[in-house]
């Protein structure tokens, strides 16, 4: 049986299949019917590498606590000796690689380097047969992976060989083949997929060769999590027999410009998806304007903005008024520098001048912007972190209640990021002793999260456990001698 059979049968038995469309490439298709919160597939990482960013995590499972530096390489780390030992047969070989590196060469060891070294490693390791190959883990289905290699601008040429020089300083393997590893790096832009925890956090990358022949939707029916660095796909909707899986390589929250370019900038494609398919209808002129737009001059009207055709300004869709070019300049203006003082306050960890910056910025682009407006609600968004961490749980609360409305508009139902949200409310309302607002919030959030995140994740089991205790609270404050009116 060839390896491409072997993996149909594997898929088969889950109720999956491959075909190819001619638009798309490879595409996954359902052989029976899925229901909301069903697991369509999961996958270990065939190689997979922490961020740099959030400081130094486990080499296996990203954890970022009880850390232990390897004492050779002095650069990867493990949280228990569960994690080292799983690692350890390629960890050996990588160690043995990275131990030999100048101090110069160390610190050019980016994710993206170490990333290659391993999918290298691990492909040995597999040639030797240390390690199993199996029909969902292999390096022939690395192989099968798109590489958009003649779509790609020589700038980008010019990177990838110079980073695949630098594997090729690690690994120092005679044969090894520089374009191959080029056409890897390649891969691994339109292939990887942002290893996340559960409240959607980056905390590093992985490549899941099966879990990648999933095309995208910005309306997706499924949705990746993961589990520690296990990719889990579920089910968001019913998925009838015969169906395309498809899940979202990108934000969706955002106009069709905004979400093309993304795609278009970062996997090389054209999406022409249900949301997709409706640019230059009025429907979806009225929703980009609205989501990335400006407000109407008049406080009282809900209009939305378009361009004026003698481009003097923005005419309101509502009420007809004009919005003054000049004036919209100078409030952008003076949003982006109070934004740029704020952003640098931040990464100052200087909270609080952030946050009295940050509500600048807010008051600012509620003249400027409409109320459904992304960039208003993701300031929003960064004055509900920042009030957490300064624990005003009053103020961050109520920017987190201001958010939900404009989720609710830009995702669908079952969203990650909405269960999330709603989670964030019921955890600052059970906080402040709002305990049926929290009942509420959290029950929003469980009926979203148990359909992405499924219900036996010890994140989930927090959830419940939450919400069983806000019950168990507002039950008992209902008791009468608890009555202190
Ligand atoms: C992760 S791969 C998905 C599997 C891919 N179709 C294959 O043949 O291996 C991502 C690539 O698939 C293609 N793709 C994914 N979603 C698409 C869509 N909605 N429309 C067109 N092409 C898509 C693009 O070429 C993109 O760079």
């Amino acid at each position: 049986m060839t390896i491409e059979e072997e993996l149909q049968r594997a898929l088969s038995i889950n109720g999956l299949t491959v075909s190819t469309n001619p638009e798309k490439g490879r595409c996954l298709i359902t052989t029976k019917d899925f229901f909301p919160g069903d697991v369509i597939i999961s996958q270990e990482p065939y190689a997979s590498v922490p961020t740099h960013s959030s400081g130094s995590r486990c080499d296996k499972c990203f954890a970022s606590r009880n850390l232990k530096k390897c004492s050779a390489c002095q650069i990867s780390f493990y949280c228990s000796t569960t994690c080292q030992k799983s690692e350890w047969k390629l960890h050996q070989l990588e160690c043995h690689a990275l131990k030999k590196l100048s101090k110069d060469r160390r610190q050019s060891l980016t994710p993206s380097i170490r990333m290659m070294v391993r999918l290298y490693l691990r492909r040995k390791l597999q040639t030797e047969q240390i390690i199993p190959v199996t029909a969902t883990d292999n390096y022939k289905l690395v192989e099968a992976l798109v590489d958009h290699m003649s779509d790609i601008d020589e700038k980008q040429l010019v990177l990838y060989a110079q980073m695949a020089n630098l594997v090729s300083l690690v690994l120092q393997w005679p044969e090894i083949n520089i374009k191959e590893i080029a056409r890897n790096f390649s891969k691994l832009a339109c292939n990887a997929h942002t290893i996340c925890d559960s409240d959607l956090r980056p905390l590093g990358t992985g490549l899941y060769p099966v879990v990648s022949i999933i095309n995208h939707s910005c309306l997706p029916n499924s949705v990746l999590v993961f589990e520690g660095s296990l990719a889990v796909v579920r089910a968001v909707e019913p998925i009838p027999k015969g169906t395309e899986v498809l899940i979202s390589y990108i934000e969706t929250a955002g106009s069709t410009a905004t979400r093309q370019k993304a795609l278009k900038e970062q996997y090389l494609f054209t999406c022409t998806c249900s949301r997709c398919i409706k640019v230059g209808l009025y429907e979806d002129i009225q929703e980009s304007a609205i989501l990335e737009g400006f407000r109407c001059w008049d406080d009282k009207c809900s209009g939305f903005l378009l361009r004026d055709p003698n481009d003097k300004g923005f005419i309101c869709q509502q009420c007809g008024h004009l919005r003054n070019k000049d004036e919209i300049i100078k409030v952008a203006t003076e949003v982006k520098l109070m934004e740029d003082k704020a952003s640098a306050s931040l990464s100052c960890g200087n909270y609080l001048e952030a946050s009295a910056m940050y509500k600048k910025v807010e008051l600012l682009q509620q003249k400027l912007c409409h109320s459904y407006s992304l960039d208003l609600m993701r300031t929003r968004e960064c004055l509900l972190k920042i009030l957490m961490e300064l624990k005003d749980w009053e103020g961050a609360l109520r920017y987190c209640r201001m958010t939900i409305p404009v989720y609710q508009r830009v995702y669908p139902v079952n969203h990650p990021m909405l269960g999330l949200q709603y989670y964030t409310c019921g955890k600052l309302e059970w906080l402040l002793g709002e305990t049926d607002n929290a009942i509420k919030s959290l029950t929003e959030a469980v009926n979203t999260l148990r359909i992405t995140h499924g219900t036996q994740t010890p994140f989930m089991k927090d959830l419940l456990a939450r919400l069983e205790e806000a019950h168990a609270e507002a039950a008992y404050k209902q008791l009468p001698e608890n009555d202190y009116r």
